[in-house]
């Protein structure tokens, strides 16, 4: 028998007042997997995360982590908290989403609270101080106010705070978009890590085939709202069976990148050849 997919995502839509955002989006995630969700700025991704960690209710279709439904709003605290250790989510922007009054060891110890409430406080300082460890930030860091920190060492606190609840899947929305290529691929390396270490799944949100290449196992495409291509990521990447995903591909900016003819006539919405 076949284990259940850790995150199963079926028939998916979401409709802002006439403007059909994600159309008929299937997808699932088996324990410990990583899948990318790749496309053009406007093609429906952060939509299907924010339905998956449940920040935007879905028009129709269904989700389901861990074998519970999801598709629906959370009808209690208690079962917000549970789905909370299900779905976690980090975003690109980590000086947006972290309290600027917590240092790392505050931010943690709130989310343990809600999560490890039988846990001592002794306890929790343990967990805190290993959760520090996984993501690689020293004592003083885990002291400092976001401010005094620098991008990447905010985005290991976001890593962190997700962890904290231990979910078995997290949604990286853009997680390592705004850092430099340096710090980016220290962070990519961390998450590759933990994935090793803990078991978590990825559901990755990127525009960045680059980043997708180094940490997950399946890609799907998007394209205005809808899948239009699936695969093992090396196979989407190395052999694309759609125009719309060789001119993604062929677009990923380096030294001398100028847009092609091809990217140019997509970004005005005309068919590439
Ligand atoms: N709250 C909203 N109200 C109205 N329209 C929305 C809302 N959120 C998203 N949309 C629309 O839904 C479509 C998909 O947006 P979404 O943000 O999911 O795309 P994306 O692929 O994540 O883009 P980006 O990479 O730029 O973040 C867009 O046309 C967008 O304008």
């Amino acid at each position: 028998m076949t284990e259940e997919p850790v995150l199963r995502v079926t028939g998916l839509r979401r409709e802002f007042g006439g403007v059909v955002a994600v159309d008929g989006v299937d997808f699932e995630i088996p324990r410990g997997g990583s899948l990318a969700i790749v496309g053009e700025s406007g093609s429906g991704k952060s939509t299907v995360a924010n339905m998956v960690v449940g920040l935007c209710a879905p028009t129709a279709g269904t989700i389901t982590a861990c074998g519970r439904d999801r598709s629906r709003p959370a009808r209690s605290a208690k079962e917000r908290r549970l789905r909370g250790r299900e779905v976690q989510i980090v975003f690109q922007d980590p000086y947006a989403s972290l309290d600027p009054r917590h240092c790392a060891e505050q931010t943690l110890d709130e989310v343990l609270r809600l999560h490890r409430a039988d846990d001592g406080k002794q306890q929790r300082q343990a967990r805190v101080a290993e959760l520090g460890d996984l993501v690689g930030l020293d004592a003083r860091q885990m002291r400092a106010r976001p401010r005094a920190l620098s991008g990447g060492q905010r985005q290991r606190i976001a890593i962190a705070r997700a962890l904290a609840a231990e979910p078995e899947v997290i949604i990286l929305d853009e997680s390592v978009a705004a850092l430099d290529v340096l710090v980016q691929a220290q962070v990519l390396n961390l998450l590759a890590d933990i994935r090793e270490r803990t078991g978590v799944s990825y559901l990755l949100i990127s525009h960045d085939l680059g980043v997708v290449r180094q940490i997950t196992d399946e890609t799907v495409v998007m394209r205005r709202g809808r899948i239009i291509e699936r695969g093992p990521t090396a196979d989407v990447l190395a052999h694309p069976r759609q125009p719309y995903t060789q001119v993604l591909r062929d677009s990923v900016p380096h030294a001398g990148w100028k847009p092609t003819r091809a990217l140019r006539a997509l970004t005005e919405g005309a068919q590439p050849s």
